[in-house]
């Protein structure tokens, strides 16, 4: 039997915490808390935090295989020097769309950073609607737009055979699929594969894990639930002891574990006061399932 653990390893604060993506090169695990426009690289071994603040909201982060990273920022695909702390813009999206931002977004099999856009929040889930797109970056920094009229862009990944793309606007309420084509980036055939109940609540940050199957990170469900995308069923809920869970990956040594980022924007004091580490990296070790490794952009 497994015996599942869930710690707070790091009490962080975010206001909204996103896109973790473990480093194994470093041992580390990176995100970003968007509206603070941070990007953060916790050392799972000295404990230690390190900190980038760039100029707009941070979306998400990715590895890049020429050293450093990239980011979204604001409405821009960024490479990011860790070192000198500089951004270089390496495309910019949605420039007709002053009040959009970035969401979520992760780099595919081949190389292309993947990530979508959303209208600002006035509040958490309070936005104006269908005002988002999903794009990637490719290797030579050309950008591709796949659709439109997206709520909040939110989780993404590949199946293992990198057949299928699976993505989620989460004011859908759904887990979608497409079929996918690695060689050339394109997208096709968009279906649902698992509809949200109502007390899961918002899906937004996803990961694959090495038998196929999808975890979903549930914003204000306070959870992650592993989904079998063959047979459109819940396989397990594993609930956190904070509501505003965001995104989940997996890390640590043979990617057995899992780190999930969440928020405490949105929360009442009341509801800070119950969930004091709401805004915290939460480790989940025990679930007997291992994750695949980040794939870095190529470009
Ligand atoms: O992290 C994200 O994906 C969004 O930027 C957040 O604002 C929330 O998750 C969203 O409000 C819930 O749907
Ligand atoms: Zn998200």
């Amino acid at each position: 039997m497994s015996s599942i653990k869930i710690e707070c390893v790091l009490r962080e604060n975010c206001h909204c915490g996103e896109s973790p993506v473990w480093e194994e090169a470093s041992n580390s695990l990176l995100f970003v808390d968007i509206p603070a426009k941070k990007v953060c690289r916790w050392d799972s071994l000295s404990k230690q935090v390190q900190r980038v603040t760039v100029d707009a909201p941070v979306s998400s982060v990715a590895l890049r295989q020429l050293g450093g990273y990239v980011a979204t920022v604001g409405t821009k695909f960024c490479a990011l020097n860790w070192e000198d702390q500089s951004t270089v813009v390496l495309a910019t999206v949605d420039k007709e769309k002053k009040n959009n931002r970035f969401n979520d977004g992760k780099v595919d099999p081949a190389g292309r950073y993947f990530a979508g856009t959303m209208a600002e929040e006035t509040a958490p889930a309070v936005l104006e609607r269908r005002q988002g797109s999903l794009y990637s970056l490719f290797p030579d920094h050309h950008v591709e737009k796949y659709f439109d009229q997206v709520d909040i862009s939110n989780g993404l990944d590949w199946s293992l055979d990198h057949k299928i793309f699976y993505y989620i606007d989460s004011l859908s309420y759904s887990v979608d699929a497409f079929d996918y084509d690695l060689q050339t980036g394109k997208i096709s055939n968009r279906r649902s594969v698992y509809k949200l109940e109502k007390e899961e609540q918002i899906p937004d940050g996803m990961c694959i894990d090495v038998e196929g199957k999808l975890w979903v990170a549930c914003y204000n469900g306070g959870r992650v639930i592993r989904l079998d995308p063959e047979t459109g069923k819940r396989l397990q809920t594993v609930k956190l002891p904070v509501d505003k869970t965001t995104s989940c990956c997996f890390g640590g040594k043979d990617y057995s574990e899992m780190y999930v980022t969440c928020a405490r924007d949105g929360l009442d004091s009341k509801g800070l006061l119950q969930q004091p580490e709401a805004g915290g990296i939460f480790k989940i070790t025990g679930l007997g399932v291992k994750g695949i490794p980040p794939y870095p952009y190529t470009g």
